[in-house]
């Protein structure tokens, strides 16, 4: 799989609300929005890049991408932020990252992509120890239908969507702390570098 096949992801559309209901993404670590950090890491390793928000599109289009919301009303959860990404994608396949995972791995994408090929998987998913990051996802475009139905049932779980699936987990067990996530004001202070 060549990097220009897969479009990266910046799901950005959920609401926030451990941190007050504010919009995640645009919070500021070390100076500059979570969104910025997470296009840096995630820009080298896939060809095409979108954001997926909800909230303030235009500030969000100031990050040089398209901007696309969720097609599925009411906050449905990230699987909504992946269904409207596969929408909107022209590669065959599609990564996903959240929006506060500032640390994501610089290998992220080749690792998904090197195991969704050997396993013949549709969809791969990272992994360190027993916890599954779901949100870390590789996906073929072509499930959108399968994901669109899913949603449409009222589903809403990343697991469930991924159990109907061949799905392959991919062992992040070299480098833990790359996915920490920051769901709170205290995180956010506890991960900034001292000034
Ligand atoms: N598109 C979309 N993405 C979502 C939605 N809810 C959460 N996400 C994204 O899923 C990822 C992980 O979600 P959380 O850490 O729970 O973020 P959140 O939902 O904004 O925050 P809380 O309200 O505190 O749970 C983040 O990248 C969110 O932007 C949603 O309804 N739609
Ligand atoms: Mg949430």
């Amino acid at each position: 799989m060549e990097r220009g096949e897969i479009t990266g992801v910046v799901l950005a559309g959920g609401l926030g609300r451990r941190m007050g209901g504010v919009d995640k993404g645009l919070q500021e670590l070390d100076g500059r929005p979570l969104v910025a950090h997470i296009i840096e890491r995630l820009q080298p390793q896939v060809g095409p890049l979108l954001i997926n928000a909800n909230r303030n599109a235009e500030v969000y289009a100031r990050f040089g991408c398209p901007v696309v919301a969720d097609a599925v009303p009411d906050f449905a959860g990230p699987l909504a932020g992946l269904h409207a990404a596969l929408a909107a994608a022209s590669t065959p396949w599609v990564v996903t990252v959240p929006c506060d995972s500032p640390f994501l791995p610089a290998d992220l994408v080749s690792r998904l992509a090197g195991a969704a090929e050997q396993a013949s998987a549709g969809v791969a998913v990272a992994r360190t120890g027993d916890q599954v990051h779901p949100v870390f996802c590789l996906c073929r475009r072509e499930l959108r239908d399968h994901l669109g139905d899913y949603l449409a049932r009222g589903e809403r779980k990343f697991t469930g969507w991924y159990a109907s699936l061949a799905t392959v987990e991919v062992a992040f067990d070299d480098q833990p702390a790359a996915f920490e996530n920051i769901n709170t004001v205290a995180e956010l202070a506890s991960f900034s570098r001292p000034a």
